[in-house]
C-alpha cells in the first residue's frame, strides 16, 4: 500500500471549517460525511482524522497522526515534541488574563496569592514564573469566564477575540499572555516519503496563503506616469504594460499586497491612474 500522510484536524469547533477549507483550496477533495471520523483524499495521498483539538499534539508526537492543525495556544500548552511548520492566518485570538471589572487591578503583582481559573495551566505557570508571581491555578476545561462570578477564582486566563464574552461576564482584560493563530504542527521525525508529501502540501498551502494576501490590480495610466506608478506597485517581477488604443495611455496590470492596498490606491490615484479594477487571486506561485 502506498504511503499516506495522516493529518489530524478538529472534529468540530472553531478550527474545523478553516482547516477543511484550507485542504480543499489546496486541491484535495474528499467526502466528509457528518459523523465520519476519518476520510481519505481522492486525489492526494492524505488521510484526515477528526479529533478533539486538545488531543492532537499528543497524537502527532506518538505518530498516530503525522501532522495536525491546532491553535498555537494548544501547541504551547501541550509542550509535545512537535514543530510548527506553517502559520495559517486564521483563528486569530489571544490568551489573556481578566479580572472582575470592579477590581482595582494595579499590575501583574496584583495576581500574587490569588486564584486563577484556566484551561491553560502550563502557559499560566510559565507566565507567572516569568513575572515572579505566585498564584493558585484552578484548571477547568470550559466556561472559564464564569469562574469569578461563582466564587471559583479571582481571575481567569482564557481566549479572547472580540472581548464580548468577557464583557457579558463582567470581566476586564488586564494582561495579554500570548497571541495565537491556527498552525500546522508536525512530528519532527517523519520518514522521507511522508516528508515529501508534506512538502508538496505546504507548497500548495503557501500558494493559497499568498493569493489571499494579494490582489490582482488593473488600471489605465497616462504614459508619463509609468515610472512613478511602477515604483509604487512593482508586482511579482515587473508590471505588465499594454498600450491603449487611446494615444498617451496604457493599461497596467500588477499584484499588490492586501496589507498596504488602500495606501497604494491613494498613491496611484495621485499619479493619475483611472479605472482601477481589483480582482481576487485564487493561487499565487512565485
Ligand atoms: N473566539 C475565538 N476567536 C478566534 N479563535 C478562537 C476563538 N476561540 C477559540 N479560538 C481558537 O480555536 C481553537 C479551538 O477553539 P474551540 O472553542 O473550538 O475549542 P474546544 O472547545 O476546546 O474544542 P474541542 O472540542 O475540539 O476540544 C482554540 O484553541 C483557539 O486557538
Ligand atoms: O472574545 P470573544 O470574541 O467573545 O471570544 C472568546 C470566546 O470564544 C471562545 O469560546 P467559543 O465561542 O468557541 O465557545 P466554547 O465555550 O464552546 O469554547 C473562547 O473560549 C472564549 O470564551
Ligand atoms: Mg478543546
Amino acid at each position: 500500500m502506498s504511503t499516506l500522510l495522516r493529518i489530524a484536524i478538529q472534529k468540530s469547533g472553531r478550527l474545523q471549517e478553516g482547516s477543511l477549507e484550507l485542504l480543499k483550496e489546496s486541491g484535495l477533495s474528499f467526502s466528509n460525511g457528518k459523523d465520519q471520523l476519518k476520510t481519505q483524499a481522492r486525489n492526494f495521498p492524505v488521510e484526515v482524522l477528526f479529533l478533539r483539538d486538545d488531543d492532537i499534539p499528543q497524537y502527532v508526537e506518538d505518530k498516530v497522526a503525522d501532522v495536525g492543525i491546532v491553535g498555537e495556544n494548544i501547541f504551547a500548552e501541550k509542550k509535545k515534541q512537535n514543530q510548527i511548520v506553517k502559520r495559517l492566518d486564521f483563528a486569530k485570538c489571544r490568551l489573556a488574563m481578566a479580572v472582575p471589572r470592579s477590581e482595582n487591578y494595579t499590575g501583574v503583582k496584583w495576581l500574587h496569592g490569588k486564584n486563577i481559573a484556566t484551561s491553560y495551566p502550563e502557559i499560566v505557570k510559565g507566565f507567572l514564573a516569568k513575572h515572579g508571581v505566585e498564584a493558585g491555578i484552578h484548571e477547568i476545561s470550559g466556561s472559564v469566564e464564569i469562574a469569578p462570578g461563582i466564587g471559583l477564582a479571582d481571575a481567569i486566563c482564557d481566549i479572547v477575540s472580540t472581548g464580548s464574552t468577557l464583557l457579558s461576564n463582567g470581566l476586564k482584560e488586564v494582561e495579554v499572555v500570548m497571541q495565537s493563530e491556527a498552525v500546522i504542527i508536525a512530528n519532527p521525525n517523519l520518514d522521507a516519503e511522508k516528508q515529501k508529501i508534506l512538502d508538496k502540501l505546504l507548497f500548495r498551502i503557501e500558494a493559497v496563503k499568498k493569493a489571499k494576501n494579494n490582489k490582482y490590480i488593473l488600471m489605465n495610466i497616462p504614459n508619463d506616469a509609468i515610472d512613478k506608478i511602477t515604483s509604487v506597485i512593482p508586482g511579482m517581477k515587473s508590471p505588465t504594460i499594454i498600450p491603449l488604443a487611446r494615444q498617451g495611455w496604457s493599461s497596467l496590470h500588477s499584484v499588490v499586497d492586501e496589507n498596504d492596498f488602500w495606501e497604494k490606491i491613494d498613491q496611484l490615484r495621485g499619479f493619475g491612474a483611472e479605472g482601477i479594477l481589483v480582482v481576487p487571486i485564487e493561487k499565487m506561485i512565485v
